[in-house]
């Protein structure tokens, strides 16, 4: 999805197939090198492989970056924080941007399939989403991409791995699963600005970092 998304060209669409099978041998080898750390590899191979890809498009004029991906200069870089608040529109979009969905229709289907799954699975998403708004909003983040929900799917996926499916029996772990989601705000605003020079999207990196950060620490620290 991500490759036929940010590559352009006709091509797109067998160099995303390719990808997409290298990013399963990519899984198996990083679920080998991982496999002692006790830690779940989440979306981490196919955020490394996608960005080895778009970055391949410098180089080599198979591959056509999207027009969407400007690199920009951070000497250049003014932060425009105003724009329009859509607080409805905040509190739908987080779920979709997991799926690079930005309308309101998928989101809401997402959150009915989410809470089919479980409702605490549901319930954990839309309080991820809402901590992700309130945290972005407050630290004074650009609305145009609070209110899209880009700040919303990284905190959603955090809180549900940490509170719910990577916990074994830890008493806190609605707490911590809440705190790391909030965490995923500044970890995101400062991917968003590592990535900036290079053009390439964030993607679910705050994620896989804010959920090894906690996961890792609960094997030091069991009521984490
Ligand atoms: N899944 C995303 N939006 O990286």
């Amino acid at each position: 999805m991500a490759l036929s998304l940010f590559l352009s060209g006709e091509d797109r669409w067998i160099i995303s197939l390719i990808g997409a099978a290298i990013a399963a041998i990519f899984s198996a080898a990083v679920t080998h090198v991982m496999k002692n750390t006790g830690l779940p590899i989440l979306t981490f191979p196919f955020i490394i492989l996608t960005w080895f890809l778009l970055l391949t498009t410098y180089r080599l004029v198979t591959f056509k970056l999207s027009p969407e991906l400007i690199p920009q200069d951070l000497s250049h870089w003014t932060l425009n924080i105003k724009g329009e608040t859509n607080w409805l529109n905040g509190s739908i979009n987080g779920i979709g941007q997991i799926f690079f969905l930005d309308n309101s229709l998928p989101g809401i289907l997402l959150y009915i399939a989410v809470f089919s799954a479980g409702w605490k699975f549901g319930l954990y998403a839309i309080i991820g989403n809402a901590e992700a708004l309130i945290t972005s909003y407050c630290l004074g983040g650009e609305h145009n991409l609070i209110f899209m929900g880009l700040y919303g799917y990284n905190a959603i996926l955090t809180i549900i791995g940490v509170s719910i499916v990577f916990k074994d029996d830890q008493r806190f772990a609605p707490l911590t699963g809440i705190f790391a989601a909030c965490l995923t705000v500044p970890v995101t605003a400062s991917m968003l600005t590592w990535l900036l020079p290079y053009g390439l999207p964030a993607l679910t990196m705050p994620f896989v970092l804010c959920s090894w950060l906690f996961l890792g620490a609960r094997k030091v620290l069991p009521l984490l």
